[in-house]
C-alpha cells in the first residue's frame, strides 16, 4: 500500500505586499484564490489542511480542518509548516502556497516518486535553479527537528534543509504552475493572461 499524504495549503501570511489583505480569500477570476488551490491539490492528496492565522471560519467552510500557527509572531512559511504536521496524521505531508492557483496537477505524484527513489525526507520543486521550498512534500517525522529549529530561533528554509536528506525535483516542462501572486498588481496581469489555465 502506498504511503497516505496529507496536502497542506500554506494561507497563514500577513499579505504586506497586497497591502496587509488575507491573500488567500483575494477573488481570482471570481473565486478565492484559495479555492483555486483546494481544486487542484485535493484530488492529488488523501487529506486536506489549511493553515491560516485569520478568518479562521471563512477558512473553515472550504470543509477541511484550520490549523493556525503554535510559533507565534508570524514566523514565516515555516511556521506553516510546523502548524500543518502537528495536526497531520500521515506519514507524509505536501504544502502548497495559496497564492499560486495553478500549481501543477502532477505536483504530488512527482515529488513522491522522487521522495521514495531517494530515500529522502523532503522533496522540493525546483525550476532552472530556483528551489520552490513553499511546494514539497515532506516526511512527518521531521516535526520534532523542525521544533527544535523554530524554537531555537531559526526561521531560514536553507538553513533547516541543511539538516535533511532534501531531493531537488525539476519541473522545466511547465514553470508558468508556479506562478506566485504578491501584489493587487499581479493579481490582476495574471487574472487575465490569455495562456493560464
Ligand atoms: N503560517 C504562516 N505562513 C506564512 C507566514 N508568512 C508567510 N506565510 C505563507 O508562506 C507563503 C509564502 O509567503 P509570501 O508569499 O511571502 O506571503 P505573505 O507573507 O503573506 O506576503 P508578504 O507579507 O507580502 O510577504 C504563503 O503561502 C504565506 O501564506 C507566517 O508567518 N505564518
Ligand atoms: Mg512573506
Amino acid at each position: 500500500m502506498t504511503e497516505a499524504i496529507t496536502g497542506l495549503v500554506l494561507a497563514g501570511g500577513l499579505g504586506r505586499r497586497m497591502g496587509g489583505v488575507d491573500k488567500g480569500l483575494q477573488a481570482f477570476r471570481d473565486e478565492p484564490m484559495v479555492a483555486h488551490v483546494i481544486r487542484r491539490l485535493a484530488p492529488q492528496v488523501d487529506a486536506l489542511i489549511i493553515n491560516a492565522n485569520q478568518n479562521i471560519e471563512r477558512y473553515a467552510a472550504f470543509g477541511h480542518p484550520v490549523a493556525p500557527d503554535a510559533i507565534a509572531g508570524f514566523a514565516g512559511p515555516l511556521a506553516g509548516l510546523h502548524a500543518g504536521l502537528s495536526a497531520c496524521t500521515t506519514p507524509l505531508l505536501v504544502t502548497s502556497p495559496c497564492d499560486s492557483p495553478f500549481l501543477p496537477l502532477d505536483l504530488v505524484a512527482r515529488l513522491h516518486a522522487a521522495l521514495a527513489r531517494e530515500g529522502a525526507d523532503l522533496a522540493v520543486a525546483i525550476t532552472g535553479d530556483q528551489p520552490h521550498p513553499v511546494f514539497s512534500l515532506v516526511r512527518a517525522q521531521v516535526l520534532p527537528g523542525l521544533t527544535e529549529f523554530l524554537e531555537g530561533g531559526g526561521r531560514k528554509v536553507d538553513l533547516w534543509y541543511s539538516a535533511l536528506k532534501v531531493v531537488e525535483v525539476p519541473f522545466d516542462d511547465n514553470p508558468d504552475a508556479f506562478a506566485n501572486i504578491n501584489t493587487l498588481n499581479e493579481l490582476a496581469t495574471l487574472a487575465a493572461r490569455p495562456d493560464a489555465s
